[in-house]
């Protein structure tokens, strides 16, 4: 046992591991989320074209691999995320802070995948995105709307509380702001 955990250390230490950690970009469509991929994989921005089928990627970011599962948002489409909750590592859920008619249905949703069973452990990054617009919500805002409190032990979405790390980043992918703190945060729980 102690050998083979060596050997891991090792391994993971040259960078020849080969497991990287699952991670699952979730949210409404809009949001964001193929533009973080493509700004993390190539550091440019994309065109829009909204992800009608899901699109894997192998990134390094910081010390850590990631395989990267991008999911379209948009209502159809999320009836396949739970095809990809199985040896999931982390969860980015993204939310666009401009689009406030539809905060509603993002809250909802993430309170589904906080109660999601296969999840219950997972820790999940929540990224308000957009805030180079000037009608974004402040962090405040969005965490009235989202009923999570910074401190996350008095969060009122349940399965938000002991046990799973829920953190929310406010960024502007476009901006290059906010995302990397974000993933820094994740990293932790992920080695
Ligand atoms: N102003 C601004 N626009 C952004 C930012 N990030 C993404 N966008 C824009 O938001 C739109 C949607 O981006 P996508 O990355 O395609 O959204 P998505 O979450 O992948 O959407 P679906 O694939 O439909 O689920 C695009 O027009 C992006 O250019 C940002 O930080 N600021
Ligand atoms: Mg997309």
């Amino acid at each position: 046992m102690f050998i083979i955990n060596w050997f891991k250390d090792v391994l993971a230490y040259l960078g020849l591991s080969q497991k990287s950690a699952r991670i699952l970009f979730l949210g409404l469509d809009n949001a964001g989320k193929t533009t973080l991929l493509h700004m993390l994989k190539d550091d440019r921005v994309a065109q829009h074209v909204p992800t009608l089928h899901p699109h894997s990627e192998e990134l390094v970011v910081g010390k850590i691999r990631f395989k990267t599962f991008d999911l379209g948002g948009h209502e159809t489409a999320r009836r396949i995320w739970r095809d990809y909750f199985a040896a999931v590592d982390a969860v980015v859920f993204m939310i666009d802070t401009t689009d406030r008619s539809r905060f509603n249905e993002a809250r909802e949703e993430l309170r589904h995948l906080l109660e999601t069973e296969e999840l219950s452990t997972v820790p999940f990054v929540i990224l308000g995105n957009k805030i180079d617009k000037p009608d974004a919500a402040s962090e405040d805002e969005l965490r009235q709307h989202l009923n999570l409190f910074s401190n996350m032990s008095v969060n009122s979405m349940k399965g938000g509380s002991a046990g799973r790390p829920v953190e929310l980043f406010m960024c502007s992918v476009i901006r290059r702001m906010g995302y990397a703190a974000a993933f820094k945060w994740i990293s932790q729980f992920l080695t």
